[in-house]
């Protein structure tokens, strides 16, 4: 039976974290959750990805972002991009719910979890870190405005003690870890993925038992770069083992078969969209620069390892450099849809990430409008653009 006054809630700020939004959304109604899903999102996020999530949440609901703006504290944490997930205490504002579990958008449920509503607030599992400490990834609360009011009162007054929602958190509901122990969650409930290689023979032995992995830290899934031919995730397994690894994997074919046909499926609603497409691999490049787990990227040399074709520049076929080009002449061979389709995921298999996933639709929306005759000549495909990439091309 559907439960209507509850909910499953979570936040993403932009259309990164998004992604990991959906992976959870998705994965909660693969395991038959009979509760409403609400996804609080912010200005950040584009048009594109609201409408994705409103294929997978019942709620998609803009909050404004509350920052602590408190760099000094958070670069102890070494993360100073999460003042933002101040945003997050918003949810003690959804009163249309009389009851809700939080959860990050960088966990993942493993079966159903809806047992948690049988939780009083204010319930959460302990942070691996710190255990008198709860972790704030997965909580148990009641919406409350009263709450809400207090809680922002609080940070006014106290700030967070880590810069983020944990800190303050943790401060607020400061006898959680003595007061009442039905209030601890189990640790299966927010398995922190970095307790699977600290503590490996707990793991072994509780390891089967998790209901939900949260990838806290970093790098994140969707910095990591996947190869769902041999199922793994590229340079990961010598930094992490191979449960951390099976995790990951999980998380990937998770995003692979539920959310990227999404995605196609609103790029083909859409249409080309490139200023929507900008903005996202913008934000891939300023935004949790420290977070790719590739080797590549160091804390000089922020950002994730773009596709070569992300450069700003129009992108020209490979093949057609060095040819006397006109727009006439670059309309690509036919091909059916579906072979395009597939010859673009086996080009973008063999290490695929996010950014590739998204080139990847890119190009594939590109290519019809070539097909439709649909040439930007007046754009893209413009005199000066050709003439500009034949230069660079001639240098
Ligand atoms: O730019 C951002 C950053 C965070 N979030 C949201 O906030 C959550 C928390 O951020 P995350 O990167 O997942 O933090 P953790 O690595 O999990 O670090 C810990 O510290 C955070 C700050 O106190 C807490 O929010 C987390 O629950 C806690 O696990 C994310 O999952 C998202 O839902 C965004 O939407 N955009
Ligand atoms: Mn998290």
């Amino acid at each position: 039976m559907p439960v209507t006054d509850q909910a499953f809630v979570t936040l993403c700020t932009n259309d990164i974290y998004s992604q990991g939004a959906l992976v959870l959304g998705k994965s909660l109604r693969n395991h038959e959750t009979s509760r409403k899903l609400v996804v609080m999102i912010t200005s950040q996020v584009s048009g594109r990805m609201r409408a994705v999530l409103g294929k997978v949440f019942d709620e998609v609901l803009e909050v404004d972002i509350l920052d602590s703006a408190d760099l000094v504290r958070l670069s102890l944490l070494k993360r100073p991009e999460l003042g933002v997930t101040f945003t997050k205490i918003q949810c003690w504002t959804l009163t249309q719910y009389t009851k809700c579990v939080y959860m990050d958008a960088d966990t993942i449920p493993l079966r159903n979890i809806d047992e948690l509503f049988d939780r009083e607030e204010f319930s959460a599992a302990p942070d691996s870190g710190w255990p008198d400490c709860f972790n704030s990834g997965v909580f148990v609360f009641r919406p409350s405005l009263d709450t809400f009011r207090r809680l922002l009162q609080y940070a006014e007054d106290n700030g967070s003690f880590d810069g983020g929602d944990q800190g303050l958190l943790n401060s607020f509901f400061s006898n959680w870890a003595t007061a009442d122990i039905s209030k601890h969650l189990p640790f299966i409930y927010n398995l922190s993925i970095s307790s699977v290689y600290t503590y490996i023979p707990a793991f072994k032995q509780f390891g089967s038992e998790a209901k939900v992995v949260h990838f806290i830290g970093t790098p994140k899934p969707w910095n990591c770069k996947y190869n769902p031919q041999s199922k793994w995730v590229v340079e990961e397994e010598a930094l992490n083992g191979e449960q951390h690894q099976l995790f990951l994997v999980h998380w990937w074919e998770t995003y692979i078969s539920d959310i990227l046909p999404l995605l196609t499926e609103q790029e083909e609603f859409d249409g080309t969209d490139k200023h929507q497409f900008g903005r996202i691999e913008l934000q891939m490049k300023s935004e949790n620069p420290s977070s790719d787990c590739s080797k590549e990227a160091q804390p000089d040399n922020p950002g994730h390892s773009q596709p070569s074709s992300s450069s700003g520049q129009p992108p020209l076929d490979d093949s057609l450099q060095g040819q006397d080009l006109l727009p006439s002449q670059l309309s690509p061979q036919p091909v059916t849809e579906d072979s395009f389709h597939m010859a673009h995921l086996s080009k973008s298999v063999s290490e695929l990430s996010i950014q590739e996933a998204e080139e990847a639709l890119k190009m594939e929306e590109e290519r019809r409008k070539w097909e439709e005759g649909h040439i930007d000549y007046m754009g893209k495909y413009s005199f000066d653009n050709i003439q500009k990439k034949l230069d660079r091309f001639l240098q």
